[in-house]
């Protein structure tokens, strides 16, 4: 569990998290919404401790993280495999076999050695999510993660989260306007000037 106790983050005397209190589960599935700028972006770098609360305490394990926050940086010119097989050489966790296991869950598998480039903005987008699952975390954060895709891949993705959501926590940010009628997600959190305002159980 992640336990997050009245976190305020300020940037430059700027308040951007105001008085967050809240406990991210294993097994569930969260979607952060809220209006552009309201801090669902800030949340996840913290959660992942890319920032640090100005006041407030953060109870957790150490868990290993799946991101996908802002744009992924693909070297364009190398091909979707030798970017990955890059990624993972760095934990050194995973070895080629996986990687195509997870290309496969994305629908990428035949274009694993197509340099990035030549991919359009949905196969980035579903590389990205092959990068930030490939290495099994324990805590999957993913920010916009289904902006470009078409409705068949959308609709598979959201099924194989859905399928690995068990021991593990999964917090989506997403504007998409139907979003919360999935029943993938367990709670839906709306954010507004960096406060959470709302909490909806599925
Ligand atoms: N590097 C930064 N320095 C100062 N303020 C920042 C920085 N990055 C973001 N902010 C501010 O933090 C606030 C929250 O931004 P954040 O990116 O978390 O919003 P968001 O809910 O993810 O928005 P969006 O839906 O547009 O992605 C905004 O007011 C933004 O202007």
């Amino acid at each position: 569990m992640i336990k997050l106790e009245s976190i305020y983050k300020d940037i430059k005397g700027k308040n951007i998290l105001s008085d967050i209190n809240y406990n991210f589960k294993k097994g569930k599935i969260y979607l952060l919404k809220g209006p552009n700028g309201s801090g669902k972006t800030m949340l996840l770098r913290l959660l992942c401790d890319l920032i640090h609360p100005t006041s407030g305490n953060i109870d957790k394990p150490k868990y290993s993280y799946g991101v996908i926050i802002e744009n992924s940086n693909f070297v364009e010119n190398e091909t979707a495999r030798s970017n990955l097989k890059f990624l993972a050489s760095i934990k050194k966790k995973i070895n080629m076999k996986q990687i195509e296991y997870y290309l496969s869950k994305v629908n990428l598998i035949d274009y694993a050695d197509v340099k990035v480039k030549k991919y359009s903005l949905g196969m980035k987008q579903r590389l990205a999510i092959c990068q930030a699952i490939m290495e099994e975390p324990d805590v999957l954060l993913l920010d916009e993660p289904f902006n470009a895709l078409d409705d068949k891949n959308f609709m598979e993705i959201v099924k194989y989260i859905e399928s690995i959501k068990e021991d593990r926590i999964i917090i989506i940010a997403a504007h998409g306007f139907n979003l919360q009628e999935l029943s993938l997600f367990d709670e839906i959190i709306t954010m507004q000037n960096g406060q959470i305002v709302n909490i909806k159980w599925n």
